[in-house]
């Protein structure tokens, strides 16, 4: 009997390699991605994290390797990928809430009539139900930033993108957004890759954590999420020794 054949990767990276001049920021990163994972990359600051992230968005081209998205490699950004980042003016401020959301919509093709259903049961997902006429300069940071993760899945991407979505918040509302970004997996199913300087954030949102070490960047390990809260404790424990091992035994 054949053996079922293996879900192909909603991405691949094959040695990706990405310089900025004399700086190599991304050396021979080789990684994919199945459907519905949550992959977040953790690292010290300037370990390629964001460059990484970009190269898969199809913002900047590696410099040896290869990107694939479903098989196909990519070549520049699309409503595929979808970014959501952590400034508050990501937003169109001269758009509202529904046509911030929709607007990537129609860029893609979708009828009018149905970018703006899906803009508003988007808008009812995310918590913000009554606030589809609002400019974004009316919105609370965590409001703007419940838009751009709106926006971002109603354009139904192949991987939403987070490049440090929550840093910029009070710690109360970030605690709020991760919640619900776990609440929309469930209910979505997306795959998702997101970038973080937090050790706890990592552990509650990732399914997987690749751990990036600086200069170059590296991949320096892969870690899975265990369910059990005592084998999570442990996971912090251990990126913490990966990730400040000068201080892991203060
Ligand atoms: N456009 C650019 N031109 C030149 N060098 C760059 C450029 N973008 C990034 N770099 C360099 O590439 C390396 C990786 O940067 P990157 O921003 O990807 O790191 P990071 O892990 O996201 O950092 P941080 O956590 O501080 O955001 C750094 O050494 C950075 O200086």
């Amino acid at each position: 009997m054949m053996a079922p054949a293996a879900e192909p990767p909603v991405l691949a990276l094959e040695r990706v390699s990405i310089r900025f001049g004399a700086v190599t920021a991304l050396q021979e990163v080789d990684l994919t991605v199945t459907s519905g994972e949550r992959l977040v990359l953790v690292g010290p600051s300037g370990c390629g994290k964001s460059t990484l992230l970009a190269a898969i968005g199809g913002f900047l081209a590696p410099s040896a390797g290869r990107v694939l998205l479903d098989g196909q490699p990519v070549r520049r950004p699309g409503p595929d990928r979808m970014m959501v980042f952590q400034e508050f003016d990501q937003l169109l401020p001269w758009k509202t809430v529904s046509q911030n959301i929709a607007y990537p919509l129609r860029l893609a093709g979708v009828a009018r009539a149905e970018a703006r259903d899906r803009a508003e049961e988007l808008i009812r997902q995310v918590g913000l139900a009554g606030f589809s006429t609002a400019y974004p300069h009316t919105l609370s940071g965590g409001m703007k930033m419940r838009v751009a993760i709106a926006r971002a899945l109603a354009a139904r991407p192949r991987l939403l993108l987070m490049d440090e979505p929550f840093a910029a918040l009070d710690a109360l509302t970030r605690r709020r957004m991760q919640q619900e970004l776990l609440r929309l997996w469930q209910e979505h199913g997306f795959t998702l890759v997101f970038v973080t300087h937090s050790i706890e954030e990592a552990v509650l949102l990732g399914s997987r954590i690749l751990v990036l070490s600086p200069h170059p960047g590296r991949i320096q390990a892969v870690l899975d999420v265990p369910e059990a809260p005592t084998a999570r404790l442990g996971l912090e424990g251990e990126l913490n020794r990966l990730l400040l091992p000068e201080t892991a035994d203060v």
